[in-house]
């Protein structure tokens, strides 16, 4: 049984490479965040909108737990999950947990760029967007930092993930 857990900030690629690394892997691929809009049949920027963060973390938390994981898949996870409960050692403790490390500087550059509305960045853009972001990755970085894997998010390519998937 290989689940692969894709841990990071806001922007840092989880979605896009978890699609790539499980279609190169031949493993399934699951997107918490995709999970739970088809659950509640709507964005995760409505649901914030309507139920509040509060519900949302319970929800996304419920939602990591009670997934019935097929046998070789990978998880890719939204930037919060892992800095809620007890989340991230759940994690660590089903599967292997991989970092996606990028600076803030890269994510706001990302993030500035992106379709699809992050609610906890509240529209900031510029200088508020990029302060935000070192505040906010500086509260969460201890999170995400123990991810049995750490990966470069400028230098990752699919080959580079498949390696790092290899050797675990
Ligand atoms: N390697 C990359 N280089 C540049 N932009 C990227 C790269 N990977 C993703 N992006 C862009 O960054 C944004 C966030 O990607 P996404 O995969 O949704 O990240 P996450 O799931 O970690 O929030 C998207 O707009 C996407 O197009
Ligand atoms: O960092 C966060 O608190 C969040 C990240 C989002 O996922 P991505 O990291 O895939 O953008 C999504 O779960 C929600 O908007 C909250
Ligand atoms: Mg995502």
């Amino acid at each position: 049984m290989s689940l692969i857990f894709l841990v990071g900030f806001m922007g840092c690629g989880k979605t896009s490479w978890g699609r790539k690394l499980a279609a190169g892997l031949d493993f399934t691929f699951i997107d918490l965040d995709h999970k739970l809009e088809a659950q509640v049949g709507t964005t995760v920027a409505e649901y914030f909108a309507t139920h509040g963060e509060e519900k949302f973390r319970l929800l996304e938390s419920e939602i990591l737990k009670t997934t019935d994981y097929p046998e070789n898949t990978v998880v890719s996870t939204g930037g919060g999950l892992p800095c809620f409960f007890d989340n991230m050692d759940w994690m660590t403790s089903h599967g292997q947990t991989l970092y996606i490390q990028l600076s803030p500087k890269a994510l706001a550059h990302r993030l500035e760029n992106a379709k699809t509305p992050r609610p906890v960045l509240q529209g900031k853009k510029g200088d508020d967007l990029a302060e935000f972001i070192e505040h906010k990755l500086a509260e969460r970085e201890g999170f995400y930092l123990k991810a049995t894997h750490h990966v470069d998010g400028m230098s990752m390519s699919v080959d580079g993930l498949k390696e790092v998937v290899g050797a675990i």
